[in-house]
């Protein structure tokens, strides 16, 4: 408890004194090709709002490591712009950006103490060491890690070496943090804790995050701003509710989880597992389903369940999935292999 409240005082003096205004990034008609002839990132527009976070999300090769190493200056671009707050930063060398990039698993120098981790990018700009430590030693108090200034990475836990990281990136002062899978290299317990721990340094610096995940939770649970990427195109923009509650097409609402898919004779809906309802066979409406698999998880029960019927005449297929709360369930329990019948109370068109 103690440590949250220095670490709030440490975090409202970073914000106030070291940090510069952040900035707002736009992607315009941005482009990678590579020689190969991959196209990685195919003419994404996006605009990020200043002090936001950002989180960009996508399947595996969908293209979001390499918009933020273009964003960061670590990869060339093919085509387009980057601006930042206005300036375009596209074919400006790494350091001179305003952006600072925190990577996967921290990817901190093992042999060197954590104040050395956090001084490194100033000791390679020619700064004296007895400025550096002062400056190091002064960003690691801020994140209540100044009595640990002498441990080396693999003498600090997780979520403290992920301390080291932030403050790390934080010494070049930067407008933009840039954050490449922050959380992967942690337990999932220590990633939840670790997930509130940014988005708490996030809104307390004021600075734009923007952070690459492949994790859906991870997305909802941090960004102002949730952008699904796949095959190199952003499919949808918008808070982590609209993209979850009206997901622009079918390849949103599956990758989003938590949808099921329907052909009715209206088009395709996304249905939510929770909006599901599950009905006995007696029922003379709704789609006829056998249920697949009972799965018990605590507050819920899910229900694998395959679903056939026809629209205009012809036969259709659906693996869906309901969500039923606990007590429902316990009222009106159903086991695998029974017939049943399926009805929806809200339905998204795709
Ligand atoms: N140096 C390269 N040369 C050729 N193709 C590349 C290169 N680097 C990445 N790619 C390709 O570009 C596409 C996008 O890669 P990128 O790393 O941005 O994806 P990603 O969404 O971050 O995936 P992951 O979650 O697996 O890291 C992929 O098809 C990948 O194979």
């Amino acid at each position: 408890m103690q440590a949250a409240v220095r670490m709030n005082a440490a975090l409202s003096a970073l914000s106030e004194n070291a940090q510069p205004r952040p900035a707002g990034i736009e992607l315009v008609a941005l482009s990678k090709h590579y020689p190969s002839g991959n196209v990685a990132v195919d003419a994404i527009n996006l605009r990020i709002e200043s002090g936001s976070y950002c989180c960009l999300l996508g399947p595996s090769g969908c293209g979001k490591s390499t918009t933020l190493r273009m964003i960061a200056g670590h990869e060339t671009v093919s085509g387009g712009d980057i601006l930042l707050d206005n300036r375009n930063i596209t074919t400006l060398p790494a350091a001179a950006r305003g952006t600072a990039m925190m990577f996967q698993s921290f990817a901190l120098f093992p042999h060197l103490s954590a104040l050395d981790n956090v001084a490194f990018s100033l000791k390679m700009k020619g700064m004296s060491k007895a400025e550096r430590h002062a400056k190091a030693q002064d960003l690691l108090e801020r994140v209540s890690l100044g009595h640990l200034a002498q441990r080396k990475p693999g003498e600090l836990s997780g979520g403290q070496q992920q301390r080291v990281a932030l403050a790390r990136a934080l010494i070049t002062s930067p407008k933009v943090l840039l954050l490449d899978e922050p959380l992967s290299a942690l337990d999932p317990f220590l990633r939840v804790q670790m997930r509130a721990e940014l988005r708490r340094w996030q809104k307390e610096l004021g600075l734009t995050f923007i952070h690459v995940t492949h994790s859906q939770e991870e997305a909802m649970a941090l960004a102002d701003l949730m952008v699904v990427m796949n095959h190199g195109v952003i499919e949808q923009a918008g808070t982590p509710s609209e993209v979850y509650n009206r997901p622009i097409n079918e390849f949103v609402a599956r990758f989003m989880g938590g949808h099921n898919v329907l052909d009715t004779a209206h088009g395709k809906v996304a249905v939510r597992n929770d909006h599901l309802r599950v009905l006995p066979a007696s029922q003379d409406q709704g789609l006829p389903a056998t249920v697949t698999d009972v799965e018990y998880q605590g507050t819920y029960v899910l229900l694998g369940l395959d679903a056939r019927y026809t629209v205009d005449g012809v036969d259709r297929r659906a693996e869906v999935c309901a969500m039923l709360p606990e007590a429902d369930f316990q009222a009106r329990p159903y086991v695998p292999g029974e017939p049943v019948r399926l009805n929806w109370h809200a339905a998204h068109p795709l």
